[in-house]
């Protein structure tokens, strides 16, 4: 295929064919790349003699390849000819003979797997293949890694879900979630191409350290024209210098500031008072006041019609198209009156109209222009503007929360925080339309304020949504116990709630030392069960000096392959590090800049969240619980990154809820 490609003329009939030609071949070329660590197939199905096409073998790979007669060698695993090896069953052989999974290592195939599956031999779901095992255990070493190989059922009923249905799942640590998201937004692309490439897919993470965690796995799978972005950067119009207080925080994230905003803006729109004198084409007409109102009311009611979720975004008559509009109308009103006395004025002379000195004055005054930081520093400037706009939305107290009592200097200068960021963004929203992607991945979803899940159903045009998260994780101060307020903040109310509950990363013991918590965090939520047990994984150690034990620890470890994360309080990190470095260990704390991770890496608690290592030792889990308010779900995040091993190590009591 790469010789083919190699070969292809790229002389067009003219400059700009053959530029556009050798472009498709380099993409092709591009696209074609080997990668030697990869192998060109993982799977192989044999169809029994009775199926439609009779017994056939299909190989099964990351992309297609053909001979050189055209015939496919390997299978794309996102055809749907590819399906039966993910889905078949004992009970649904689903027209296969027998199913292959191969093995490899270092590109080098070392085993196979078979399943006989019309003789009825059935995985057994309590007894996991020994390649996913392997798969799965295999040392971490870098960013996360794809899963095609060995995609589960319940796991590809997800990925293979039609475009136009929006999915949340509630999933349980490492139960691969994020790993399905995905794939999910692979299969997307490979099967509606031409409606995606247009419109795009988007992935959204909760920090810059996860969005590099993860960013390998979509070029892997030959798709590198996805964004990736935190809602942070998708907000990101002003810059962020300041931090609310907790209480100031929750009231900017609550869904009542979406209405707040609103009559901010679109009550500023005054009703006109008197009529209106323009010209067009030299001459002087009059725009009555009756019409003037009837104007400014109609495109009113365009702009504020009531939402009907975030489609509704793509309809609606935007703020500043509406004064455009008015503009507009107001100069047709004088074209009109001049057809009415026998004139033909051009398109040119009405817009000239529409652009002249009285009706911009005009406009300016009923119609007032705003940009998205100046309207919500007035907002948080003004109190009595506050008042109009929050009259029976929030208490005086909750306005008395948002006021600036030293507005600052200009509005560039303003000390805008993280949710002033999202309101901004609000605004904008209002102000114009903002582009919308074709099918929005949204992971650690059960962090997001109802605003923050505004913005990004606003960059949702008419798309589907792969929602992700675990409620038990969930460590934001609007977090609650269900998914209802998240998916209504997306505008997508309906979407059916999917669970996802055999844990991959974490061995048994573990998982159950971490479940421990559930009851307390997340009381009535399943817990996972663990696809393996690996005896020896969880080490709980009371110890007189945690720092100096550690030390040790992690000596213990220089020698195991794979990574090791130490997590600790977020204060502690500073002080972990230079004792660590002090011992002669090679480490470095892992920051939020998107920097690559080091082998042995210090990690604040509150960056651990999706992460995972091969081996992880906790620092005082006391400390993690009483950092912040939500610390008993911040330990269980923590407790549950370890694919192979987990050291807990605490100089004081353990917190209770652990204490089996
Ligand atoms: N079918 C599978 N085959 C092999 N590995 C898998 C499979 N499913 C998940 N994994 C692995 O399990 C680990 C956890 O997956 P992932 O990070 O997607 O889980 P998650 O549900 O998002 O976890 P968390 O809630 O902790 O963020 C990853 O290393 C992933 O590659």
């Amino acid at each position: 295929m790469r010789t083919a490609s190699v070969a292809v003329v790229d002389a067009g009939v003219d400059a700009w064919a053959s530029e556009r030609l050798g472009a498709a071949r380099a993409e092709r070329l591009r696209s074609l790349a080997e990668d030697t660590g990869v192998p060109a197939f993982f799977g192989r199905t044999d169809t029994v003699p009775g199926a439609p096409a009779g017994p056939e073998t299909f190989h099964i790979g990351r992309r297609h390849v053909r001979d050189a007669a055209g015939d496919p060698v390997v299978i794309d695993w996102r055809a749907p000819m590819s399906r039966p090896f993910y889905q078949a069953s004992a009970a649904d052989p689903q027209d296969l003979a027998r199913r292959r999974r191969f093995g490899f290592a270092d590109g080098e195939l070392t085993s196979y797997e078979d399943e006989r599956l019309a003789e009825g031999d059935a995985p057994d779901p309590d007894r996991p293949s020994g390649l996913l095992l392997a798969e799965i255990e295999r040392p971490r070493s870098g960013p996360m890694r794809d899963i095609v190989a060995t995609i589960q059922p319940d796991q590809d009923d997800i990925v293979r879900a039609p475009l136009t249905r929006s999915i949340c799942v509630q999933g349980a640590p490492g139960t691969g979630k994020t790993a399905v998201g995905l794939h999910r937004a692979a299969y997307l692309l490979y099967t509606h191409g031409d409606q995606l490439a247009r419109t795009g897919v988007l992935v959204v993470g909760p920090n810059r350290a996860f969005l590099r965690y993860i960013e390998a796995v979509l070029p892997a799978l030959g798709e590198i024209e996805v964004d990736q972005a935190t809602v942070a950067d998708l907000t990101g119009r002003v810059p962020v210098r300041a931090e609310d207080p907790p209480e100031v925080a929750v009231l900017k994230g609550d869904p009542r500031m979406a209405g707040v905003l609103r009559r901010a803006l679109w009550g500023g729109i005054t009703k006109p008072a008197d009529s209106l004198q323009v010209t067009l084409a030299g001459r002087r007409y009059r725009v009555s006041e009756n019409r003037l109102v009837r104007i400014v009311d109609d495109l009113r009611r365009a702009g504020t019609a009531p939402e009907t979720g975030s489609a509704a975004d793509q309809q609606v008559l935007h703020y500043a198209a509406g004064r455009e509009r008015l503009a507009m109308a107001v100069a047709q009103e004088a074209r009109r009156q001049k057809e009415e006395g026998g004139g033909a004025p051009t398109d040119a002379e009405t817009r000239r109209c529409a652009r002249s000195p009285e009706v911009r004055a005009f406009c300016d005054s009923g119609w007032p222009s705003w940009d998205a930081p100046g309207l919500v520093a007035a907002l948080f400037t003004d109190a009595d503007r506050l008042a109009r706009a929050a009259r029976g939305v929030l208490t005086d107290d909750e306005q008395a929360l948002l006021h600036w009592s030293t507005p600052p200097r200009s509005v560039r200068a303003a000390r805008w925080t993280a949710a002033d960021a999202v309101l901004v963004d609000e605004v904008a929203g209002l102000l114009e339309r903002t582009p919308g992607y074709g099918h929005v991945v949204l992971d650690e979803a059960q962090d997001l304020s109802p605003m923050q899940c505004r913005a990004v159903a606003r960059r949702l045009a008419a798309g589907s949504l792969t929602v992700l998260g675990d409620v038990a994780q969930a460590t934001s101060p609007w977090s609650s116990s269900d998914w209802s307020q998240t998916l209504a903040g997306l505008g997508r109310p309906d979407t059916v709630v999917r669970p996802l509950t055999r844990g991959y990363r974490v061995p048994g013991e573990v998982l159950d030392f971490a479940n421990r918590l559930l009851p307390v965090i997340a009381p009535g939520l399943a817990a996972a069960t663990a696809v393996r047990r690996e005896p020896g994984s969880l080490s709980v150690r009371a110890v007189a000096d945690p720092a100096a034990a550690l030390v040790d620890v992690v000596r213990g470890l220089a020698g195991v392959p794979g990574s090791t994360g130490v997590v600790c309080a977020d204060d502690a990190v500073a002080g972990v590090v230079t004792r660590l470095r002090a011992a002669g260990l090679d480490v470095a704390a892992l920051a939020d800049d998107g920097s690559a991770q080091a082998r042995l890496a210090v990690v604040p608690a509150t960056l651990v969240k999706g992460l995972e290592f091969d081996h992880v030792v906790l620092l005082d889990p006391a400390a993690v619980v009483a950092a912040e308010p939500r610390g008993l779900h911040r330990l269980y995040v923590a407790l549950t990154r370890a694919v192979s091993s987990l050291v807990v190590l605490h100089a004081g009591d353990l917190p209770e809820v652990l204490i089996g």
